[in-house]
């Protein structure tokens, strides 16, 4: 498909390992209809180890959603993406922007994968040839001292070119693989917007998502006003729910929000909740 058809989501919550899981999905989507949410990182290697419904776990209409993988074993990345086919996802995502020590150090993947653009323009292939949804990757602007602007274009030519990539999201800060934690790896390096929009210029036919430090609703608007193509929140849209998901249809999609009330919010997700008892067996 081409840049020019796809449309990336104008606003999407992040995938976040052990928060964005199917409960607070199915809250997330009771309460927004349009907001395109994200699976948390799950390794192709234990997707195809566990396989089915107890790795992905879908218990509740949550389109649209989208799978991100992490990996770098191209057998394992085609045989995920093969296993995640009839579960119906809108788009896959590859994760190229985790910066754990067991992501990115002994795993060798997550952001490490920005350092091998030829390899995730190969598994980016093996995505798209193996599912007919579209395929996206979320990065960093670059790591340790891979940190300047014609390294971060290097790595986004090379990928949209030796594979069907078209969208980009961008969390807009480098990583420092020196040890640092995962959550200081996402306050200490300083955003730079500037890359972000420097690659909306640069590469007119590919798609962009803008992510990092983007707090609320009119700070979202503010970034489609600069003309990004899509807007992802993460820690906001975990930590205060309501306040940043409540009027994302109204404001962001112009449909009418889903109306609910908190307590009404909370009574469909006990129904959910009541419905994933009753598939348990006494
Ligand atoms: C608890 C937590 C877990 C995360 N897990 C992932 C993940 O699995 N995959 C990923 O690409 N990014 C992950 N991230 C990074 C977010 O997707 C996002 O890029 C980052 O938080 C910056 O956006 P924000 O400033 O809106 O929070 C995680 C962030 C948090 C807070």
């Amino acid at each position: 498909m081409g840049a020019e058809q796809y449309r990336p989501p104008l606003f999407s919550v992040a995938p976040m390992m052990d928060w964005t899981d199917n409960h607070y999905r199915t809250v997330a989507r009771i309460i927004s209809k349009h907001a395109w949410l994200y699976t948390e990182m799950l390794a192709a290697e234990t997707i195809v180890h566990q396989q089915g419904d107890l790795i992905f776990g879908i218990f509740s209409e949550q389109h649209p959603i989208v799978l991100q993988i992490g990996g770098n074993n191209l057998d394992s990345i085609a045989k995920a993406t093969q296993l995640a086919n009839s579960y119906g996802y809108d788009e896959i995502n590859l994760n190229c922007g985790c910066p754990s020590p067991k992501v990115a150090g002994h795993g060798c993947f997550g952001v490490r994968l920005m350092l091998d653009p030829k390899f995730v323009g190969e598994a980016m292939s093996v995505i798209a040839a193996n599912t007919d949804v579209p395929v996206s990757v979320k990065c960093r602007i670059g790591l340790d001292d891979h940190d300047s602007y014609n390294e971060l274009c290097d790595f986004i030519y090379k990928v949209s070119s030796l594979s069907p990539t078209k969208h980009f999201i961008i969390h807009s800060r480098k990583a420092l693989l020196n040890g640092i934690s995962p959550a200081d790896n996402r306050r200490i390096p300083p955003l730079k917007y500037e890359y972000y929009y420097a690659l909306l210029r640069d590469f007119p036919d590919l798609r962009f998502t803008i992510n990092g430090g983007i707090n609320c609703v009119d700070e979202v608007n503010a970034a489609l006003r600069e003309g990004a193509h899509g807007v992802m929140v993460g820690r906001a849209a975990y930590n205060y729910l309501w306040n940043t998901l409540a009027h994302v249809d109204t404001a962001i999609y112009g449909a009418p929000s889903s109306g609910l009330t908190r307590r009404q919010v909370l009574e469909q997700y006990q129904i959910y909740g009541d419905a994933v008892l009753g598939t348990f067996r006494e």
